[in-house]
């Protein structure tokens, strides 16, 4: 085999219908990235190779797509992976090849477990990184009596937990934690029984416009409530599909009860998008970059239509300049040891522990905005907080985690012209 290639291994959720078809956008970001680190002198000489398989987002044909990529030749120094469930499977597996695994389209926290997972990073941050964002939005407003609402999903449940032990550190009370497998009607009735106000409510997206019509089906909106909803929907998702997901509701009254939502999300777009990144361009400049690609292979880009995947594209861009980070600087410490990388194979521990710590402690500004990886391999990023004002998502403000700084654009609007309260006050009147 050619000797100055390195060879990694893909897995990249493209068909199929279940889960999460991400591969679509970030099968292409891998293909940029690949060309930039390539054309770049980052290897110094050695150019990086990928091999890769669908997996559909099925962890079944995740795992035959990576004994593919293992039995045969040439063998891979690292797996990239997408899909919380594929890389659950993969990650945990891969310890047996001694194989770092980076997946760059995995949100569950049930990954952050370096037990199960030894050799797992991620530049998709975990759905845990809403937690302190939310909580910071309750001491904000002081809103210490919140409810919950979720679908039975493993990554809501998870993230449950987490949302459960803040509150506690937090002094903030849980009244009541509704969860619901696909029909919310009776969730939503005990949220109105048990007087809940300020509710986080943590579902798919199909499953949200199923909320909303029961919210305003039951009343549970306007000026005396605050929903704290997930932000990666769809922009105008609480009026696409109304009639062929079956919601009894118009797009009017979906509209009425979605006014004044807040939402949380992790960003995955550096938004200073004139600040030039590690590979020289900016995030718009990747942008334009990745259209031109996904318009000739096909996808229709509009406003409101991207193929899946395009969200998260800059995790699966940055993820290959984290493993070329990572292999240079292997590269370098096995060199003064008179080794080289390309001495590397899956019963060769001492190899893969140096591509371990490279990666461990790999940090840059990449098109996702600063990467860098926490002790349990989990992506550390930032999170946007929006608002429905007038049927439009308005930018609230921005917090990090790590520095526990919130920025704050005071735009928000309470549909009662003051903060919701989150209990009924009962006024003494003497
Ligand atoms: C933000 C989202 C949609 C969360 O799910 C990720 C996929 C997964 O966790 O399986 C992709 N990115």
């Amino acid at each position: 085999e050619d000797d100055n290639v390195l060879h990694i291994g893909g897995i990249f959720p493209i068909g199929g219908k279940g889960g999460w078809q991400g591969g679509q956008a970030c099968e292409p970001a891998v293909r940029l990235a690949l060309e930039d680190v390539n054309k770049n002198s980052i290897l110094s000489g050695y150019q990086l190779k990928l091999h890769w398989n669908d997996s559909e987002c099925d962890p079944g044909l995740g795992a035959s797509v990576m004994y593919d990529l293992l039995y045969n030749k040439p063998q891979k120094l690292m797996l990239l992976a997408g899909c919380s469930t594929v890389c659950t499977t993969v990650a945990e597996a891969a310890k047996m090849w001694n194989l770092v695994v980076l997946c760059y389209g995995a949100s569950s926290p049930a990954l952050s477990d370096r037990n199960r997972f030894p050799t797992l990073f991620r530049t998709h941050p975990s759905a845990t990184v809403h937690s302190p964002t939310r909580i910071t939005l309750m001491k904000k407003f002081e809103w210490y009596r919140i409810a919950i609402l979720q679908q039975t999903e493993e990554v809501f449940i998870s993230t449950v937990e987490d949302i459960e032990t803040r509150c506690k550190q937090n002094g903030i009370e849980i009244i009541t934690r509704q969860s619901f497998v696909s029909d919310p009607a009776d969730a939503v009735k005990n949220l109105r029984r048990q007087d809940a106000r300020i509710i986080v409510g943590l579902f798919y997206v199909v499953a949200a416009r199923k909320v909303l019509c029961e919210m305003y089906k039951q009343q549970l909106y306007g000026k005396a409530y605050v929903w704290f909803f997930i932000g990666w929907y769809e922009d105008n998702w609480f009026e696409d599909n109304l009639e062929n997901e079956g919601i009894q509701c118009t797009k009017k009254e979906m509209r009425i009860a979605a006014e004044g939502h807040i939402t949380t999300e992790a960003l995955m777009w550096n938004q200073n998008i004139n600040q030039k990144t590690i590979s020289g361009m900016t995030s718009e400049d990747f942008r334009k970059r990745l259209e031109n690609v996904l318009r000739s292979e096909g996808f229709a880009i509009d406003r409101h239509r991207y193929p899946e995947g395009y969200q998260e594209a800059p995790l699966a861009y940055d993820a290959v300049w984290a493993v070329a980070l990572a292999f240079n600087k292997t590269m370098s410490i096995l060199q003064k040891q008179g080794k080289s990388i390309t001495s590397f194979n899956y019963n060769n521990k001492e190899v893969a522990d140096h591509i371990y710590s490279a990666i461990n402690s790999t940090q840059f500004l990449g098109i996702s905005g600063y990467v860098a990886f926490s002790s349990q391999g989990d992506r550390i990023a930032l999170t946007q907080i929006e608002q429905v004002i007038e049927g439009k998502y308005v930018k609230l403000g921005y917090y990090d985690t790590q520095s526990d700084n919130l920025t704050w654009f005071d735009k928000e609007k309470w549909i009662g012209g003051k903060v919701p309260q989150d209990r009924t006050v009962i006024r003494r009147v003497l």
